[in-house]
């Protein structure tokens, strides 16, 4: 099992390159399930959970292809397509999910395994299946699969008002991508507004459908009857971007995101400010050119300058959950006390016992940790949990003095890009160990 091994206590500086966001890619490659013609997208990141979704695809029949060195990736589900998500492939991933939606929409039926993923809470699956049976779905839950049929001389979803219960995600995209193919009128209220669902809807719409309001809390689907090929560059990882944005500014050092965009981040980017670092905006005050338009620069003298922050994570445009531990890493090494509060998933504090064996001093209160910043980590071994909880570890151990050896790396590797290679082009101590 491979390990990050980290020598601490260098700045990172320099220029690094970030990739297209898993979160977009692995929703837009549901998408391409919706028609028979060839969807390509670029930029697409080269991740474990790429993978594990491209062979999803491949085993229910889609014709998969990766081009060039750009993350270019075609995918072609022209007919006769599978539409089953076994177990073994979605255990992994908890966006297995998004091929319920598209599956149904186009095929009538779906058969898909309940999805793994992050062990950060339970993380049911019960707006899902809600809404996409206020469409006229029959759905039901059996040997841990979710059965999906329409009734008899149905052959399409039908339009609805699908209200959920909290701001879900992969629920958005869900219905997003089923109500591009169903009959009629679907409107979203309560929707996510993640960069991530804006990206999915402009690619929807360049095969074809009718989209108005994404981005927003409201979004409305005209369902047409069919939908065709496209190109589509997947947007930048705001998380990775954010996660880089935290490293440079715990270690100190100057550097540029090349292709990040600072209007997706702007509520990280506004605590690293109050922290004290300086971070600019490149390349105009929206993303919609796409990413290799746009950059972020920050500069930081390391975290015994800077002011550590209190936040609670929220919905799209809040603090992502997804940055926490990045950014709870940070407060240690900062100086004063922080509080962070956890409000979308129930268990997504499993990084503080291990920044505490780092010398972190840190008190969770439910879901609340209580941060002593100022800590002088020292290097020890540590085993990562999720995907972010592992950056988090990464970032201390880059400023721990000593080696630390980060354990369980595959989480890492199912959602950063090269991360270690990035890191080592900036100036940072760290290989890959076996
Ligand atoms: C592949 C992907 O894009 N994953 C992201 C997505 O996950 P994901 O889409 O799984 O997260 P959701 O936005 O759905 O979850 C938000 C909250 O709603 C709850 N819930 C959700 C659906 C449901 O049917 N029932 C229910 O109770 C969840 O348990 C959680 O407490 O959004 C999360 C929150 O921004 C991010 O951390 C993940 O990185
Ligand atoms: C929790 C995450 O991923 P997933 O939803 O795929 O588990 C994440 O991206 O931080």
């Amino acid at each position: 099992m491979d390990k990050l091994l980290i020598r601490g206590g260098r700045p990172l500086n320099g220029e690094v390159l970030i990739s297209g966001a898993k979160n977009a890619a692995l929703p837009e490659m549901c998408a391409t399930l919706l028609t028979d013609e060839l969807v390509m997208l670029t930029n697409v990141p080269r991740l474990h959970d790429v993978r594990t979704m491209r062979k999803l695809l491949d085993n229910m029949g889609v014709q998969t292809e990766t081009h060039g060195e750009r993350g270019g990736m075609s995918f072609h589900a022209a007919d006769p397509i599978t539409p089953e998500a076994p177990y073994e492939l979605v255990k992994t991933m908890r966006a297995s999910v998004l091929a319920l939606g598209p599956l149904l929409a186009r095929f009538g039926r779906a058969r898909v395994s309940l999805p793994g993923g992050c062990a950060i809470g339970s993380r049911p699956v019960d707006q899902h299946i809600k809404g996409l049976q206020a469409m006229g779905a029959d759905i039901v839950v059996e040997h841990g699969y979710m059965v999906a049929s329409l009734p008899d001389g149905q052959t399409r979803l039908k339009g609805a008002r699908i209200t959920t219960d909290m701001v879900t995600v992969t629920g958005t995209e869900n219905f997003l991508m089923a109500a591009c193919l169903a009959e009629g009128e679907t409107i979203l209220e309560n929707a996510a507004q993640e960069p991530e669902i804006t990206d999915l809807a402009e690619m929807l719409i360049k095969m074809g459908a009718q989209i108005e309001g994404h981005g927003t809390s409201r979004i409305r689907i005209q369902g047409v009857e069919r939908l065709h090929g496209c190109t589509h560059e997947v947007v930048a990882d705001r998380i990775e971007a954010g996660t880089f944005l935290c490293a440079v500014a715990a270690t100190g050092g100057e550097a540029t995101l090349q292709h990040a965009c600072a209007h997706h981040l702007d509520s990280v980017i506004e605590k690293l400010r109050e922290a004290g670092a300086e971070v600019t905006a490149m390349g105009g005050p929206d993303c919609e050119s796409g990413p290799r338009s746009h950059a972020i620069h920050i500069r930081s003298a390391g975290a015994k300058a800077l002011k550590a922050q209190s936040f609670r994570t929220i919905e799209y445009p809040g603090f992502p959950t997804d940055m926490q531990a990045q950014f709870m890493a940070l407060n240690c090494v900062a100086g004063g006390a922080s509080r962070v509060t956890e409000t979308i998933f129930e268990n997504r504090f499993m990084h503080v016992n291990e920044l505490v064996r780092l010398g972190a001093q840190i008190h969770v209160d439910g879901r609340a940790a209580m941060i002593d910043g100022g800590a002088q980590l020292s290097g020890a071994t540590v085993m990562a949990t999720d995907l972010r909880a592992s950056a988090g570890l990464v970032i201390a151990g880059l400023v721990a003095e000593g080696e630390t050896l980060v354990d369980r790396i595959y989480h890492l590797d199912r959602g950063y890009d090269q991360m270690e290679e990035k890191l080592r082009g900036m100036g940072a101590d760290i290989e890959r160990v076996s």
